[in-house]
């Protein structure tokens, strides 16, 4: 992950709205995509199956990236070069959408979806609420996860402790030791996600059960009290030697029987569950002691550029709504794990083939809209990946950590979002 290009500006004009009517869609259109959960061959399925439905058109996959922070950087270069650089339709997670639209380069989707008829009423409204902002939707959802708690079932059952997640971070500090003592050959109890892969995203839950948040609104709050806390427990599960921090992937650690247990995406389900010699457990995140919601959304939606003619944003849209359609979010969550995102969506057999799936969809009902500071202020994400580094590489003073980062993210706001909102 890196920082990506800075967003200071000021003020761009909006982007004017288009009438589509009497737009006809183009023929061809590029998608830019990183395949998040190893999902370029359903994609390419999906593609097939698009270009059999509607002969003569054509949609170009290209893989522009490996991460969403490698998409991004290609995505902010190919601004400068204009329409005939860009994509149609790209991939944005939920750290990027919000710093296109204070550029101004991707367009509102309300237009789009009323001119293809996109039912947004079949969509989870967790998951298309989140793009919405100043009244309107700035994209559509396609890879959303939650991040869910993976365990080893065999290291549980070595360790004597009940087949299922720990309902409480208190209960995994009991259950640490415990499995780090049962001789179950992995290195750690629990695996911290990788920092750069996220922490910002992840360790809102271990806020948030402290009563804590990265921010309240536009405020940043990482430097409060339960913060504090919050962070400090994670410091002494490193330091008390049954936690670990993963050096590129935790879901890849646990795979590998190196860890009894870690938090990760629900993306990262089927590539979990195919590389593991072990049967697989996952629960919800657990909780903390204050009482409400605990779980972020997270993942990836679908954006179209504000640079390309309206031709091409039209038939990108199209694309778009048959990517997201009740059928297809089926295969395409069957592919990796990520969310389905239809509620008309038959996710019967989905959930009999492999029932752990079922945690992140039942998790969607206790999820709380992410920290601004984490998703809306451009590098936020790695600068809180920074800040934890230090404290649980480095062991650096948590309070000291957090008033730093503190400074660090209001600067953000007011330099790079402040006037652009
Ligand atoms: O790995 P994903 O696709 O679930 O995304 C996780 C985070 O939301 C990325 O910012």
């Amino acid at each position: 992950a890196c920082g990506g290009p800075s967003t200071g500006g000021g003020g761009p004009a909006a982007v004017p709205e288009v009438d589509y009517s009497g737009v006809q869609p183009a023929k061809e259109i590029t998608w830019w995509t990183n395949n998040p959960g190893s999902s370029e061959t359903v994609s390419r399925q999906i593609i097939d199956a698009y270009q059999r439905a509607n002969p003569g058109t054509k949609v170009n996959l290209v893989t522009a990236g490996a991460t969403y922070e490698e998409i991004a950087q290609r995505f902010q270069t190919a601004q400068a070069g204009g329409g005939s650089q860009l994509p149609d339709l790209v991939v944005l997670s939920d750290v990027w959408w919000f710093r296109y639209y204070m550029q101004r380069s991707i367009v509102p989707m309300d237009p789009l979806i009323a001119a293809t008829g996109i039912d947004t009423a079949d969509y989870r409204q967790q998951l298309i609420e989140d793009y919405r902002y100043d009244g309107k939707l700035w994209a559509l959802p396609w890879a959303r996860s939650t991040p869910i708690f993976y365990y080893n079932k065999a290291h549980w059952q070595k360790a004597g402790l009940p087949d299922r997640a720990p309902a409480t971070w208190a209960e995994m500090a009991e259950w640490g030791p415990r499995l780090q003592a049962a001789g179950t050959g992995a290195q750690k109890a629990y695996q911290l996600p990788a920092l750069a892969d996220y922490a910002g995203w992840s360790f809102q839950n271990n806020l948030w059960g402290e009563g804590g948040a990265w921010s309240d609104e536009w405020d940043v709050t990482c430097d409060s009290p339960e913060a504090v806390r919050a962070v400090s427990a994670l410091q002494n599960a490193v330091t008390s030697g049954w936690a670990g921090v993963a050096a590129t992937d935790g879901t890849t650690d646990l795979g590998a029987g190196a860890v009894s247990a870690t938090v990760g995406s629900t993306g990262s389900l089927v590539t979990v569950l195919d590389a593991a010699r072990f049967d697989v457990g996952a629960g919800f995140l657990p909780a903390g002691p204050v009482a409400g919601p605990v779980c972020p959304t997270g993942g990836a939606g679908l954006g179209i550029p504000a640079g390309v003619p309206p031709e091409r944003q039209l038939a990108a849209a199209a694309f778009a709504k048959f990517l997201t359609s009740p059928e297809n979010t089926v295969l395409f969550s069957q592919a990796t794990g990520y969310l389905p995102l239809r509620t008309s969506a038959d996710t019967g057999p989905l959930l009999a083939e492999t029932p752990l799936r079922k945690i992140a969809i039942d998790q969607l009902d206790r999820t709380r809209t992410q920290d601004r500071a984490r998703a809306f202020f451009p590098g936020a994400d790695q600068e809180i990946a920074r800040t934890c580094a230090n404290i649980l590489n480095q062991r650096a003073d948590v309070q000291g950590e957090l008033t730093t980062l503190k400074g660090t993210l209001t600067r953000i706001f007011d330099t790079d979002v402040k006037p652009n909102i």
